[in-house]
């Protein structure tokens, strides 16, 4: 049964919010964690859909994988018994695809189905694909299935021709157990690339200069045990940064490095939000209507992709003309027409959203398109006039941890109800009034 939110919007969010760790590093590292055949222990996991999903997999090809706690996890690669992945165990998420990188460097081979994720764009993989063929393997598609074998794999020097997370990470997967030197360079530099070079290095690989655009590689023959604990998730404390603002609240949010959330932050502090850095924290306040701004995304440390539908939904309230440029994935603009029927004033041309500030939003029934655009109706859903009904949350849980819990306890009016479930929703009216 699926499941929905109804959300009473007008109340300013405030107390404090802790983040979880961050997915998009979690999901290389679990996949790193394969790569020795010693047991690993991973602490700060998010208890979220994509993480739980990459688990099974994982589990599926013979790891032994002990949950300890909704957020620590320990892995054994020493059972693994297949390197084939199939297309129904992890067609829901995009990050299936480290298991090739991480399947590749340990045993020369795998064979993982092409991945799913949100539908943002075309999302191709070619430069993960140069990357294993630069090391020496093979690779082969067919069937929606990938290929890829190596005699032996052999460092190399590799351009990327665009800076891709994904190939960045799967690269280093890949080359961290071949012979010799990788040179990566156009690499990519979030902060979850450089967690999965940590964790690789603590692991025994040899990994310098990630978080700059060239990675340098040095091969080992085996990597070993490890205790680690995954950064937070700079997304997750982004949309609670920017939720903070659009209801004119004042949050502090708890277990961030406030380094990565800098573009954010200049972003709300250009448009008249307060923020207060601390050493594990930020603190977002507003009072009065904020102002328009122009915002474009970028690879790290550029504006984050991830959080363009969240900083749109913010715009969309504040007062005169901004404009919104998407530039990583041409597909991630489907959530304005929902946004319209909460009373935006939006119009795409391109990939540019140019955005009518508007006073305030009335609540309305909306659909998640994917997992930000999700996060984002949300958060448009929390400052309406009266009900809204955000659907296909499915795409919401794949990133957010007790995304109703968390934001209940800073004031919001919220839960989550089957489908369609009309005495679950008027149970909710009478309780909130
Ligand atoms: C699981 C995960 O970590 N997902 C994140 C990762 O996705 P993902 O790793 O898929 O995104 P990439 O950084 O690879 O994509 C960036 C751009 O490069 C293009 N490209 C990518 C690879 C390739 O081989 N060829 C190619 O042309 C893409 O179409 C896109 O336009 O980074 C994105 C950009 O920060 C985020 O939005 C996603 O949340
Ligand atoms: C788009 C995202 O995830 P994925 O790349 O896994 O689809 C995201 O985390 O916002």
């Amino acid at each position: 049964m699926e499941n929905q939110y109804i959300i009473k919007g007008g109340v300013p969010l405030r107390g404090e919010v802790t983040i979880g760790g961050a997915k998009n590093a979690a999901l290389g590292i679990l996949a790193a964690a394969i790569m020795t055949d010693e047991t690993v222990l991973i602490d700060n996991l998010p208890d979220v859909n994509d993480i739980n999903v990459l688990l099974t997999a994982i589990e599926g090809i013979g790891a032994t994988v002990n949950r300890l706690s909704p957020h620590a996890v320990e892995i054994n690669g020493s059972t693994i018994g297949a390197v084939t992945i199939d297309y129904d165990s992890i067609r829901k998420i995009r990050a299936s695809y480290y298991l090739l990188g991480a399947l590749l460097g340990k045993y020369q081979k795998a064979k993982v189905a092409l991945p799913g994720g949100c539908e943002i764009g075309s999302r191709p993989i070619d430069q993960h694909l140069k990357g294993f063929r630069a090391l020496g393997a093979t690779v082969n598609i067919e069937h929606g299935m990938i290929d890829t074998f190596a005699e032996n794999l052999v460092g190399n020097h590799i351009f990327l021709d665009v800076v891709s997370v994904g190939a960045t990470i799967n690269i280093m997967l890949a080359a961290c157990m071949a012979d010799g030197k990788t040179v990566l360079e156009n690499a990519a530099k979030e902060p979850h690339i450089v967690d999965v070079a940590n964790f690789l290095n603590s692991m025994g690989a040899n990994i310098k200069g990630a978080g700059t655009d060239k990675i340098r590689i040095t091969g080992v023959s085996k990597l070993h045990a490890s205790e680690y604990s995954i950064i937070p998730d700079q997304i997750e404390a982004g949309t609670f940064m920017v939720a903070a603002a659009a209801t004119r609240g004042d949050v502090l949010i708890k277990n961030v490095i406030p380094k990565h959330l800098e573009a954010i932050t200049g972003k709300l502090t250009e448009i008249g939000a307060l923020v207060e850095e601390f050493d594990d924290a930020v603190r977002v306040s507003a009072t009065g209507r904020l102002s328009h701004t122009q915002v474009k995304t970028s690879p790290y440390p550029g504006f984050p992709t991830d959080m363009q539908p969240q900083i749109a939904t913010l715009l969309a309230l504040s007062e005169g003309t901004s404009t919104v440029t998407e530039s990583i994935f041409e597909n991630r603009f489907k959530y304005i027409d929902e946004l319209s029927r909460m009373g935006a004033n939006v119009k795409v041309e391109g990939n540019v959203a140019i955005i009518e500030g508007v006073s305030g939003f009335t609540g309305a029934a909306v659909s998640a398109p994917d997992l930000r655009a999700g996060a984002a109706l949300v958060v448009a859903a929390l400052v309406a006039d009266g009900y809204s009904t955000v659907d296909s949350i499915k795409f919401i849980e794949r990133g957010y941890e007790c995304f109703e819990h968390k934001l209940n306890q800073l004031g919001a009016r919220m839960e989550k109800v089957e489908i369609d479930d009309d005495r679950a929703i008027q149970k909710f009216k009478l309780k909130i009034g």
